[in-house]
Formats: structure tokens, C-alpha cells, sequence
């Protein structure tokens, strides 16, 4: 049975392991290493999807979780699933659930049929099973789903970290079991193994052993400390195989990005620049600007003079200050559309970094100028 979704090297960097790939899936291909936008409810927050088009962006992502809690999947399954529903016709990814039920609802159990838990939009109880998760997301239509696992919390005991990514890999095997829709959805296995490296060792033979077309590293970015991430990261990226893209979920921030790229990651995810644009901050080339502070008054400079967005190209700072001082929509819109493109941006002169092999002096030069993280 042939894979949706196929994974092609490009070039490796000569002196780490970051490498310049591209993904091709039913909806189209996607430059690695990528950004991925996080559309939780079937939207990127405050953009339209050809606002998000026009950043480069290439694939973004939905929530199993909210949109089975709302508007449910047989609504989204009658418009013709998410990318006729959202009107987005290049590729989405579905996260599975797992790390929603676990982050978001007040989750009462979990046993090895499935997690009950809370919705937490009414309170109503629900029980989600690996196979609920796949038909779900085989309803949405995403061109890459989610096994559901269990992301175990920061600092969880050893002897529970054990159990939970036995358990997450005899739910993959249901899931793998489950999914049919192979050729139009392809599924990727999770990593766990919390903070412990033989644990990750564990994991990842075992859902390898599934030989599944892509495989995430999940159960990081979790509150952790950087140096203890970056630490698991060195080892358990190399666990996963070569010839199948690598995502780290969860992670959005300039220095976990050039980070996870160094160490050979191929996507990621973080709802980070839509929330941060809410609250006001633009991600730059100089570090984050809080446009609400008082120095952008009368600042009629452009937010980031190094981007070439709409945005930067078109209004000051002290406009985008008194959109947010008065609470008004288009200020998140602005700002989502900047910080979207700013990481998309970033993402697409890394990877020409690679294919030049500078990609360790690019690193330095954007460090430079970023500053402190
Ligand atoms: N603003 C903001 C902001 C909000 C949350 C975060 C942390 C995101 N971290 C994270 N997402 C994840 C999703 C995940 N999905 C699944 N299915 N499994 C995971 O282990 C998993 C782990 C994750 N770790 C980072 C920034
Ligand atoms: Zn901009």
C-alpha cells in the first residue's frame, strides 16, 4: 500500500546534521526544514487563509481535540472535510489529541481502552480511544495524522514514563491497525520516553519497528528546562530514521528552531507567534517588540526593518501600538500576519543556508543581531 505523504533528501549540511528536505503530500509539497501555523479551530487566529498563503507558509495545523468538541467532525466531514471547510487547499497536519486532552481538559482517567475526560468547553464527559482519534481525524481529512499518545508531564517518575510509552506504542499499533485511508492520509508515530534518553531509545525501536511514513518527537517542550531539552534532543533525534521526516512538536521559538534544525528536526509547530500577536508582541530580527510600550508612541519607524511583509511595508509602530491600546481586531490581525511570516521568513533563508552550507555561520549572524533569548 503506497504512503500519502513521502519524504525526499536534499542536501545535508557538511558540518551538522541539518538537512534540506521537501515533503510531498495529496495537497502539495512542503520545503523542509518548515514552519508549521497552528489553526486550532479550523483557522489560523485572526487570519484569513490567503493572508496565511501569502506568508510562504505551506502546511498548517488542526486540533483533533476542539474540533470534535466543536463544530464535531461529521459537520466537518459534510463540508468535505477541513481544507473545503477552512477554504486552505495546500497541506494540514491533525495533532491527534493526545497532548489537548492531557494540557486542556480536566481529564478524569486513563486506562488502556482510552482517556475519559471533560470537555472543556461545557463540562460534558467524553471518552477518546486511539480509534476515535483516527476516525475523527480520517473525518477532517488532514493529508498527516497523529497517532494518539499519552504526553507524559515534566518530571513524571521514571517507572511511569516507562509504562506510558508502552502503552502509546500498543496505541499506535491500534492506531496503525484503525487507519485504512492510507493513500490520501498518511500517519506518523510520536516519540516519548519524558527526559529519560534510554526510555527515547525504547520508544523509538518500537514505533519504528511500525515503519510508518513520518515520526514526531513528542513529549518535549513541555515546561522543561532548555538545557535539559536540547540534552534529550542530541540523542533522540538520530533515533529516528533518515529517510523519514522528524517533527518536534510544540516548538516555535527562534532558538529552539535553529536548535532542533541543527540537530537534524525537519518541522515544527507552535501556537507561540498567533498568541504572542494577540498579547501585543512582534517577533523581529532584533528580538521581541512589545508594541504597547510607550517608546513606540511616536516610533513611526517599521516594526522589523529587515521584512519584507505586508505589515512592516505599510504602517509604524505607533500605529500598531494604538490599534492594540484600543483593542482593535486589526491589531491582531497585523501582528499575526508579521510574527506568521516572520518564522515562515526565517525558516525559508535557513533552509537556503543549508543547501549553501553556511548554515552554522547564518546561525551565528541572526544570534547576533537577535540577542538575549
Ligand atoms: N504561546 C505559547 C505556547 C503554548 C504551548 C507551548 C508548548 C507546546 N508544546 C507541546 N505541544 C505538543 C503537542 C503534542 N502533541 C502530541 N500528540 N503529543 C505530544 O507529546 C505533544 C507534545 C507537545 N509539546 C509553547 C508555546
Ligand atoms: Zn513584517
Amino acid at each position: 500500500m503506497s504512503n500519502a505523504v513521502t519524504y525526499e533528501l536534499i542536501h545535508q549540511d557538511t558540518r551538522t546534521r541539518a538537512r534540506r528536505g521537501r515533503i510531498t503530500t495529496p495537497h502539495g509539497t512542503i520545503e523542509t526544514p518548515v514552519f508549521m501555523p497552528v489553526g486550532t479551530q479550523a483557522t489560523v487566529k485572526a487570519m484569513k487563509p490567503e493572508d496565511v498563503e501569502a506568508t510562504g507558509a505551506e502546511i498548517i495545523l488542526g486540533n483533533t481535540y476542539h474540533l470534535y468538541l466543536r463544530p464535531g467532525e461529521d459537520i466537518v466531514r459534510e463540508a468535505g472535510g477541513l481544507h473545503k471547510f477552512m477554504n486552505w487547499n495546500r497541506p494540514i497536519l491533525t495533532d491527534s489529541g493526545g497532548f489537548q486532552v492531557f494540557s486542556l481538559g480536566k481529564f478524569r482517567k486513563i486506562t488502556e481502552e482510552g482517556v475519559t475526560f471533560k470537555s472543556y468547553i461545557d463540562g460534558s464527559k467524553h471518552m477518546m480511544r486511539p480509534e476515535t482519534s483516527i476516525d475523527i481525524q480520517n473525518a477532517l481529512g488532514a493529508d498527516i495524522i497523529m497517532a494518539f499518545d499519552e504526553c507524559v508531564e515534566y518530571e513524571a517518575e521514571k517507572p511511569y514514563v516507562v509504562r506510558s510509552l508502552e502503552r502509546t506504542t500498543r496505541w499506535l499499533k491500534r492506531c496503525k491497525d484503525h487507519h485504512q485511508n492510507t493513500e490520501q492520509q498518511s500517519l506518523f508515530g510520536i516519540m516519548q520516553g519524558g527526559m529519560f534518553k534510554d526510555l527515547r531509545r525504547i520508544s523509538a525501536e518500537q514505533i519504528v519497528d511500525l515503519d510508518l511514513p513520518g515520526y514526531a518527537i513528542g513529549g518535549l517542550s513541555v515546561g522543561e528546562p532548555k538545557d535539559i531539552m536540547l540534552d534529550v534532543l542530541d540523542d533522540c533525534v538520530d533515533y529516528l530514521p533518515k529517510e523519514k521526516p522528524r517533527y518536534l512538536m510544540g516548538v516555535g521559538t527562534v532558538d529552539y528552531l535553529f536548535e532542533g534544525v541543527e540537530r537534524g528536526v525537519d518541522m515544527f509547530d507552535c501556537v507561540l507567534p498567533t498568541r504572542l500577536a494577540r498579547h501585543g508582541v512582534a517577533m523581529t530580527s532584533h528580538g521581541n517588540v512589545n508594541i504597547k510600550n510607550a517608546v513606540h508612541q511616536r516610533d513611526f519607524s517599521t516594526l522589523d526593518p529587515e521584512c519584507d511583509c505586508y505589515v512592516c511595508r505599510n504602517y509604524s509602530r505607533a500605529y500598531l501600538r494604538h490599534l492594540f491600546k484600543s483593542n482593535e481586531i486589526l491589531s491582531s490581525m497585523l501582528l499575526s500576519e508579521h510574527n506568521i511570516h516572520f518564522l515562515v521568513n526565517m525558516m525559508k533563508n535557513i533552509r537556503k543556508s543549508i543547501e549553501e552550507d553556511r548554515f552554522v555561520e547564518y546561525k551565528k549572524e541572526f544570534y547576533d543581531k537577535y540577542g538575549e533569548f
